[in-house]
């Protein structure tokens, strides 16, 4: 990946991501990396999100003599982009996917015979070096070409190998769970402002609040439930505040959450 041409299938919100992470970490040379969208307004961002990348209308020249192919449009255009880019892809490409849902059987259906695919679902903090991402390698990508997405995905966060199956549980939890937890930081910085802060100070608690919670789980090997004793004194507040959470049923709202997500994924890939 440190040299060779990359090409995205779609130059939206998550090619802009990883692209510009891989920038940003150096495993990726911004003049190497080219994309292809029918939206000029989607090429105008990517070229001015990453200075130096070329984004283009078709996806034949986006993806010609490329050695690495990411699919980055919505699942149900896979098809169609799919195949603008099968006569340029030959045994020498490698073909990523990160279109939720999309198996990998149906993207090398769509491609010449013997066809190199990873699936991969990041998320969109890959774009600070803070994503993760899962990753599952087709029948015909070599144990290189799973060092070589590792290596792409560790450059923009952490990344684990798991079995197809899993993916669509890995989109509803890691996938979209990025939107479920702005809904969270959100909702805090409001509790914030009920109570009399200034927005900007809640906001800044909130996330700060949320980024410092979830290194300690990182970081220390806890579990979570211990890490929650800690904070919460006998008769204090913070129990005052759980008994509430309980009450609202967060906990089971973000399970029905993540499982609804990854029906949805299932659904996407039929
Ligand atoms: N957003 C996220 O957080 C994540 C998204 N994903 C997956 O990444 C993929 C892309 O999502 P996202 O970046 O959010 O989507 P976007 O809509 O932001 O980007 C997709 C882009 O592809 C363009 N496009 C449509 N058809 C084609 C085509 N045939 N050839 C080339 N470009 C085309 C779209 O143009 P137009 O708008 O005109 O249709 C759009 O600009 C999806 O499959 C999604 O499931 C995975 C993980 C996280
Ligand atoms: O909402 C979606 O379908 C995509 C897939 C994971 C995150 N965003």
């Amino acid at each position: 990946m440190a040299s060779g041409k990359l090409a995205f299938i779609g130059a939206g919100q998550m090619a802009t991501a990883l692209a510009g992470g891989m920038v940003r970490s150096k495993q990726a040379d911004a003049r190497q990396i080219w994309a292809s969208d029918p939206d000029p307004k989607a090429r105008e961002r990517f070229e001015s999100a990453i200075p130096g990348a070329n984004a283009v209308a078709e996806t034949a020249q986006a993806v010609i003599d490329a050695e690495t192919v990411v699919l980055a449009v919505k699942p149900q255009y896979a098809g169609e982009a799919l195949a603008d880019a099968a006569p340029a892809i030959d045994a020498l490409t490698l073909v990523v996917s990160i279109a939720a849902g999309v198996k990998i059987g149906s993207i090398a259906a769509a491609l010449p015979d013997g066809a190199r695919v990873v699936r991969v679902m990041p998320n969109t903090p890959c774009l600070i070096g803070q994503g993760a991402s899962a990753y599952c390698l087709g029948p015909h990508a070599t144990s290189e070409d799973g060092r070589r997405v590792a290596k792409i995905l560790g450059a923009v966060g952490m990344a684990i190998e798991l079995p197809e199956r899993l993916l669509d549980a890995v989109t509803g939890l890691s996938g979209s769970g990025p939107a479920y937890v702005y809904t969270v930081i959100e909702a805090l910085t409001d509790g914030g402002v009920l109570v009399g802060l200034p927005r900007d100070a809640a906001l800044r608690l909130a996330a700060h609040t949320v980024a410092g919670a979830a290194a300690m789980v990182i970081e220390t090997g806890q579990h979570p439930a211990q890490l929650r004793d800690v904070v919460t004194s006998p008769g204090g507040t913070t129990i005052a505040g759980l008994a509430e959470l309980e009450r609202g049923g967060l906990r089971s709202t973000l399970i029905d959450t993540v499982a609804a997500a990854t029906d949805r994924s299932q659904e996407l890939g039929r």
